[in-house]
């Protein structure tokens, strides 16, 4: 049985101040039985909510991890720097970082391995362009940025990491894949998992929908039986919308 995971990406809002006051108001109602909570903060933000989140079960997680340990990387993050604060997730291969800081699959693949080399859990995100999707392309760089991510990862590994799919041209656009559409790309990258390992491993595997997940559309994804979450930008800044979403994927 997997655990439904519903994961806010915060992107690139709040301060320290507004992160805690948040914080201070989801503690106890974003923490549903059977539900796990993640919020993916800011690198700003973090020492303060890996504090403030102390014995509760939100887990705390980075929105990029660099794939060094170390090293004249001017501006970036490690994973021994993450691991040192108390991180569990990292998202990696977010499409934003796709487009606009120039990360490659190659990429993608070295900071999964980065993370799992310091104990984080990695969120894998794919997704395909709107002229993809228009193409018929979908499932084919879903595949491709799937079968990338998981390179030279042994199957316990990858039973460990959360996969979310995100269509480019539903992040931030209020145009959400249907739950239908969603739930076959979701079975589909789950069948190519399967053929990189096995159906257990595959089955093991949390696959989350993102773009445009709302608290009067969460239940829907949850009720596709391969959804097992959500990865939500726009909806988990607020506090009342981001605890209506955990509820909506008991
Ligand atoms: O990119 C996303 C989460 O990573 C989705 O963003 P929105 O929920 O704002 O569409």
């Amino acid at each position: 049985m997997r655990k439904p995971i519903i994961a806010g990406n915060w992107k690139m809002f709040k301060t320290v101040s507004e992160a805690t006051a948040f914080f201070a108001d989801v503690k106890g109602k974003a923490e549903v039985d059977g539900v796990e909570t993640v919020i993916c903060a800011p690198f700003t933000t973090l020492p303060a909510l890996v504090e403030a989140a102390k014995g509760t079960t939100i887990a705390i997680g980075a929105q990029n991890v660099h794939f060094e340990d170390n090293g004249a990387y001017t501006g970036e993050i490690s994973g021994i720097m993450l691991k040192d604060l108390g991180v569990k997730y990292v998202i990696i291969g977010h499409s934003e970082r796709r487009a606009y800081f120039a990360e490659s699959d190659e990429i993608v693949n070295k900071k999964v391995h980065a993370a799992f080399k310091h104990g984080l859990s990695p969120i894998v995100c794919v997704g395909e362009k709107l002229e993809e999707r228009e193409a018929e392309q979908t499932k084919n760089v879903c595949q491709v940025q799937t079968e990338a991510a998981f390179q030279g990862l042994s199957a316990a590994q990858a039973a460990e990491v959360v996969v979310a799919y995100e269509p480019i041209w539903a992040i931030g656009t209020g145009k959400s894949s249907t739950s239908a559409d969603a739930e076959d790309v979701i079975a589909f990258i789950r069948g190519v998992i399967a053929g990189l390992y096995d159906a257990a491993t595959a089955n093991a595997v949390r696959i989350q929908y993102g773009g445009s997940v709302k608290p009067n559309n969460v239940s829907e994804y949850m009720g596709q039986s391969n959804i097992d979450g959500a990865l939500v930008g726009g909806a988990s800044l607020e506090p009342a919308s981001f605890i209506q979403l955990v509820e909506g994927a008991k």
